[in-house]
């Protein structure tokens, strides 16, 4: 093919290029107030089962905790939800209609999932004020000039996320000057400037003060309701402190799951945990 060839495909007036169509908004269909539906899903990595058959149904505005030993697939489990990892076989939806394993990392995050590693990843050279800004305009897609003003409508999401976040008074301190749990909190403040409808947070409370653990604590009840929030936790104190519904996982499977004392008195939790922790 020359170069005109080239020229005339490229330009012909009926041609799609995928990145220029519109996105048509995917409408999140919560009519069953079930958020997200986990059916069915296996992956293997080199034959080794990380997650076998897994069902997992969360509600929508729900808090929940999910635990399991090391390698039991928590983190699998949310690869998989964001994209990141390809399943076997099972479905993955958010709400009633949006499958999410036809999906792309990016459009589930533009979708309203916000995913937190258990590391912050803030950055460091910046104020906070100027991360949350910076995440604000980064959730509008990639066509989102950087270099816009930001709205009345988007100053205000940042002011009342200051305010949850608890970090109103450091908006201008430099982010790699904040504790370790501030930091923690910013991150969380950067999904939630998106207004994301579902939260994955990994091991919020790794290495906080107990003080940092009890406004974690508070700061993740009080996001439940607007916002559905699953979080990975080691921590087994922390989460009795936060959990409504807690999920065990084993060996890529559900195990048990209800409130925190019908886990921990469960037969298969005791038989499987017993004398080590979760
Ligand atoms: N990319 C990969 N390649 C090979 N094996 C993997 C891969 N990712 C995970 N695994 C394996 O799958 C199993 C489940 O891992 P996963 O990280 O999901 O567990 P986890 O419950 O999150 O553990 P932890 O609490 O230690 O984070 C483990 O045995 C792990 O070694």
């Amino acid at each position: 093919m020359t170069w005109l060839d080239k020229t005339r495909e490229i330009m012909a007036p009926d041609r799609v290029w995928p990145f220029l169509t519109p996105e048509v908004p995917a409408t999140l269909d919560v009519s069953k107030n079930v958020i997200l539906y986990v059916e069915g899903l296996s992956v293997a990595f080199d034959g080794f089962k990380a997650l076998n058959d897994l069902n997992l149904y969360v509600d929508d505005g729900e808090l929940r905790c999910l635990i399991g030993a090391n390698g039991a697939g928590k983190t699998t489990l949310m690869d998989v939800i964001t994209g990141k990892t390809q399943c076997d076989s099972g479905d993955v939806y958010f709400g009633q209609t949006i499958n999410l394993l036809q999906r792309s990392e990016p459009e589930i995050a533009q979708l309203g999932i916000g995913r937190k590693f258990q590391k912050p990843t803030v950055f460091e050279a910046q104020s906070v004020f100027s991360n949350l800004e910076l995440s604000i305009k980064a959730s509008k897609g990639i066509w989102y000039n950087l270099r816009a003003n930001l709205s009345g409508e988007q100053r205000d999401r940042i002011d009342f996320v200051l305010e949850l976040i608890g970090l109103k008074a450091q908006h201008s301190m430099l982010a790699g000057a904040l504790s370790h749990g501030q930091k923690q909190w910013l991150e969380i403040g950067m999904l939630l400037v998106a207004d994301p409808k579902l939260l994955l947070i990994d091991e919020p409370v790794a290495g906080m003060t107990p003080q940092e653990t009890e406004r974690t604590a508070e700061l993740l009840t009080s996001l439940a309701g607007d916002h559905t929030v699953i979080v990975v936790e080691h921590d087994m104190e922390f989460v009795r402190s936060i959990a409504r519904k807690v999920t065990v996982l084993h060996q890529g499977s559900v195990l048990a799951e209800g409130t925190m004392d019908e886990v921990q008195n469960n037969a298969d939790v005791i038989e499987v945990y017993l004398g080590s922790e979760l």
